[in-house]
């Protein structure tokens, strides 16, 4: 019997705490331009509308604020995935398996990971990402090329060198690769990993580096906040609130 064509879901790690955010409590949660942090993320894969098979969140166990952070999540083709865990390689490694088990994802199906809290993806760098690795063996992820001068540190702070950065680029999210491998790559590469790529990588293949965006930045530190927000109500035309 042949495969069904691969299908294209998103998992969204949304089980992080935050600890470096300087908030009260997990940052995806956030208000940001006047909504949630999280729900911009969920806005954008909302834009590409039936393309995708389904689109998941992935919450930590006993999150209790999700329901009042998001009214009316899970809509049609969205799942609420109660299995984040310690790591972010354990969220996305439970959350496939949940895919799996929950929205019926197939090991051929592509999946794209994308951090709740990048929120100011926008839909043209994701389709860019698709079209650029959806008839690639390996898959891929938006990366940005190095635009600064790259300085290796000393242990007490000082500069031990300036290191080439024409071959250098930030990871970013989203991240695209077949289900079944993805998991089968995090199976093997563990909690050390830092996002799929380099679990993909683990295995010797070469994901495909795809430009993204500088405004695509993960909200990580407290001055980060500032920043996104302005440029969701620069985008909105809105004042800020
Ligand atoms: N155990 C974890 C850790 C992180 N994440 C998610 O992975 C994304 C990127 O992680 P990061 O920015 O490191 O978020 P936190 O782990 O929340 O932040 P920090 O490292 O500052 O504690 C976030 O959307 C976060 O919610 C997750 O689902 N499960
Ligand atoms: C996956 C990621 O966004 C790629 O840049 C990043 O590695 C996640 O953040 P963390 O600080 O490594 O958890």
């Amino acid at each position: 019997m042949p495969l069904p064509p691969p299908r294209l879901f998103v998992l969204i790690p949304c089980a992080g705490t935050g600890s470096r955010s300087g908030a009260a409590g997990p940052k995806q949660y956030e208000p940001l331009a006047g909504r949630p942090l999280v729900a911009h993320t969920l806005d954008v894969f909302r834009a590409l509308g039936d393309r995708l098979a389904a689109i998941a969140l992935v919450v930590a166990p006993q999150d209790e604020r999700i329901a009042q952070v998001l009214p009316g999540f899970p809509g049609p083709g969205e799942w609420l995935l109660r299995a984040g865990g310690a790591t972010r390689a354990q969220s996305v490694a439970q959350g496939l398996g949940a895919l799996r088990e929950q929205a019926g994802a197939l090991p051929h199906d592509w999946v794209l990971v994308h951090d709740a809290a990048r929120c100011l993806l926008q839909p043209t760098q994701v389709d860019a990402l698709i079209g650029a690795c959806e008839h690639d063996a390996v898959g891929g992820l938006l990366a940005l090329p190095l635009p600064d001068t790259l300085k290796a540190a000393t242990a007490d702070g000082r500069v031990a060198g300036t290191v080439t950065r024409a071959d250098k680029w930030l990871a970013q999210t989203p991240q695209m690769f077949r289900i079944g491998l993805l998991q089968e790559a995090l199976a093997r590469m563990g909690d050390a990993v830092t996002d799929e790529s380099s679990a993909i990588e683990g295995l010797g293949l070469t994901p495909r580096l795809v430009p993204g965006s500088a405004q695509n930045f993960k909200v990580t530190f407290p001055e980060d906040f500032a920043v996104a927000a302005a440029v969701l109500v620069a985008r909105s035309g809105t004042a800020m609130p």
